[in-house]
């Protein structure tokens, strides 16, 4: 039963909205496209839909919030201005943009914030399942389309300790799986993690603010290479260090078709 609605679904989720094919080739990401071309005329469909019993609002997590620090907020700013004046001055889309951010990987998909309501619905994204504010994970990524680069800035809060006074690595390591993973799945479609090599060097204050800063390596067939820096704000300190493989895939992989 779960696996029929989950394939139900699957015609429903196109794929993720952006693809850059110039990245990965035809032969990865051709057959999914078609996928996508055929849900998104039905989900155009369900969007007509007046009826449609469910609220198809999100909230969108990056935005601030009274947590931020004076130091969140400045960074935010430095590169919020980037995104806005590049749009305002060239009149088209500009060199940065600040990436939205939902509590479910569904939400990202046409139609998603309604499945999302049907499928799992008690899930969670790891790091946005803390209610909170600035408890856990704050933290926003803005993505350079052209330069196949993106920046997050991060803010973590007192539940991540890991030594005392200092984050965990594992958190530290779940941000760097999510900014590398966010950037990857915006080149190339919806992507898995297969192998992450991180090199802690320095470690990270509790309620500071640091700055991951990830770039597209290179790619080969459905294999996607992305290296991730985490420093201070000015960069004068080098905390992490990591690369990351991620492996190109068909939504049908997750759900057994
Ligand atoms: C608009 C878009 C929005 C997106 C914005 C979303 C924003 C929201 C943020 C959330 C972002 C969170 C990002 C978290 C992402 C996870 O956390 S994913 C969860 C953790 N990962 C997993 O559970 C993966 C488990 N592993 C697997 O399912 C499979 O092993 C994989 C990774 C899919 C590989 O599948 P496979 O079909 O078996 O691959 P296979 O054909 O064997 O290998 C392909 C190639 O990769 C190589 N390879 C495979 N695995 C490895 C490995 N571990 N090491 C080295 N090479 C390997 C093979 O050698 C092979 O190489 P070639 O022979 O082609 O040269």
């Amino acid at each position: 039963m779960l696996r029929r609605c989950f394939q139900a679904a699957l015609r429903f989720i196109p794929h993720w909205p952006a693809l850059y094919q110039d990245v990965v080739s035809q032969q990865t990401v051709g057959k999914s496209l078609e996928i996508w071309q055929t849900a998104h005329w039905n989900t155009r469909g369900l969007s007509k839909m007046s009826l449609w019993p469910f609220s198809v609002k999100s909230r969108d997590f990056s935005q601030p919030n009274a947590s931020w620090s004076a130091e969140m907020q400045d960074v935010y700013n430095r590169y919020n201005a980037l995104c806005e004046a590049e749009t305002e001055e060239s009149g088209k889309t500009g060199t940065w943009r600040k990436l939205p951010s939902y509590n479910r990987t569904l939400k990202y998909v046409r139609g998603g914030v309604c499945l999302s309501k049907i499928i799992q619905s008690k899930s969670r994204l790891f790091t946005r399942n803390i209610k909170d504010l600035g408890a856990a994970f704050e933290y926003v990524v803005f993505l350079n389309q052209q330069e196949k680069r993106c920046v997050c800035v991060f803010q973590p809060g007192h539940l991540l300790e890991g030594p005392p006074g200092h984050v965990h690595g594992g958190a530290i390591a779940t941000m760097i799986d999510t900014v590398t993973g966010t950037l990857a799945g915006y080149l190339a479609g919806p992507v898995m993690t297969a192998n992450l090599n991180i090199n802690y060097r320095s470690p990270v204050p509790l309620g500071s603010v640091v700055v991951l800063h990830s770039a597209l390596d290179r790619v080969e067939g459905k294999k996607i290479f992305v290296s991730c820096r985490v420093t201070s704000t000015d960069e004068s300190k080098l905390h992490t260090e990591a690369t990351a493989l991620f492996i190109a895939f068909k939504m049908g992989y997750l759900f057994g078709s």
